[in-house]
């Protein structure tokens, strides 16, 4: 920086990372996973043999999406940006080379499908680690992350991984870390409003992302820049408008539950794929909201909404505003809270639409599959048309991808025999 008195060219700080930094990926060893078997027992349940052959193949892809961290990471955690964690974890892919929180519940669910418990058991507890030495756990398993979180799916994916192998003892022996995780949402992403406690995303830090550096000096602006990317919806629409905020998210006029704008004091009445979470959550409060009606009202409020209409799947909002958590892109994990919070509420009518979704996914993620260049499997699609990957945002849309190969394994698990 002196040679250059602090204003050094995009070719000099090249040439400085170039001289002084390892090549990426060279923080990890090579991993074969001891729980991978050929032809776990979901496969047979898939009737048509296209999506069986596909099925395969995404099964077989858990060993590329597979990291080890080396030992000298741990021995030298100075020298790496990685996290060191024990245990082999599964990577989104592409761009995405260290594991993700969020994302991890999707590849959790597909994992346990495959029958990789151990894998599973592991990358649980290297998500409590985190907790233990942050008091969270960050976005993302590089040490620039650290100072937030992303949507808390530790408990959801804990409970999985119970359900699927009983092993109960695994929650009994880690069950103060996982409520220390829990505590931290409660004390530090919660207002009251109308006397409820409501969550939101919140990353109180000024300066820019350091993953996604962009020199503009705002400290508001880079506050609600890490709170949109803890969401996990980095960006959309959803946080440009106003902020973000049971009973308050309930819509009576609507019929739905929407995202709530605290400075206002109301509801702000867009489409986004998660105002049905509440239904995949089961958080919705029967005796209040007068139980039957409430499917029948979420229902219609999706038919006015237009957004069960198109043919590749569920978009994310109605907003075509060029980012990537926006119109016309559908991502696989708000594909599985719609289809999996309508078919739970055992309704035909809204098991027969979560059908109709997943069928739609399957054959747009499908195509795409069949007409891609090596055949791959995408971050994000879009939903508008059938074979088409997403796009927008501030990059290039990834590949590999492992929440999209959960939601496939799990919808032709769930829905193989009827394909
Ligand atoms: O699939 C991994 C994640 O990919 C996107 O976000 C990540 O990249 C952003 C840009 O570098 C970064 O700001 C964000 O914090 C990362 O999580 C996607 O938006 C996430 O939902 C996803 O978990």
């Amino acid at each position: 920086m002196t040679d250059t008195e602090n204003q050094p060219t995009n070719e000099e700080l090249q040439a400085f990372v170039d001289s002084n930094f390892e090549a990426e990926g060279l923080e990890f060893q090579n991993w074969d996973p001891s729980d991978w078997i050929s032809d776990p027992p979901f496969l047979s349940q898939i009737n048509n043999s296209e999506f069986r052959n596909w099925g395969n193949r995404l099964h077989e892809g858990w060993k590329s999406l597979g990291r080890q961290i080396k030992d000298d990471v741990r021995d030298n955690p100075d020298l790496y940006s990685i996290v060191y964690v024990p245990n082999p974890f599964i990577v989104p892919g592409g761009r995405f080379r260290e594991s993700y929180y969020w994302d991890s519940y999707w590849i959790v669910k597909g994992l346990l499908i495959s029958q990789m418990n151990q894998t599973v058991r592991g990358m649980l507890d290297n998500f409590v680690q985190m907790v233990d030495m942050y008091g969270l756990i960050p976005n993302g398993g590089r040490i620039y992350y650290q100072q937030r979180s992303q949507p808390p799916m530790l408990i959801p994916m804990v409970d999985l991984y119970v359900r699927a192998t009983g092993d109960v003892d695994f929650l009994r022996e880690r069950i103060n870390l996982i409520e220390k995780e829990f505590e931290f949402w409660l004390l530090n992403r919660t207002v009251s409003v109308q006397g409820h406690t409501l969550a939101r995303y919140n990353v109180e830090f000024d300066g820019p992302r350091p993953e996604s550096y962009s020199g503009k000096p705002l400290e508001e602006f880079y506050v609600n820049m890490k709170s949109g990317a803890e969401s996990g919806w980095d960006f959309s629409t959803r946080w440009f408008i106003a902020e973000d905020g049971s009973n308050v998210l309930w819509n009576e006029e609507e019929g739905v539950w929407l995202d709530y704008d605290m400075l206002n004091s109301r509801s702000r009445n867009y489409f986004y794929a998660s105002n049905i979470s509440p239904l995949w959550a089961e958080c919705w409060d029967p005796i209040s909201l007068q139980n039957s009606s409430v499917i029948n009202r979420v229902l219609d409020y999706l038919d006015r909404s237009q957004a069960t209409k198109l043919v590749g799947g569920i978009p994310t909002s109605m907003e075509n505003s060029g980012q990537q958590w926006d119109y016309p892109n559908g991502w696989a994990p708000l594909q599985h809270l719609m289809v999996y919070g309508l078919e739970n509420s055992a309704d035909p009518r809204a098991k027969a639409l979560a059908f109709d979704i997943a069928r739609k996914w399957l054959d747009n993620n499908f195509a795409a599959y069949e007409q891609s260049v090596p055949n791959s499997m995408f971050e994000k699609y879009d939903v508008t048309s059938i074979g088409l990957p997403g796009g927008g945002g501030e990059y290039d849309v990834q590949l590999g991808f492992g929440w999209t190969n959960g939601v496939v394994i799990d919808f032709l698990n769930n829905y193989g025999d009827r394909l």
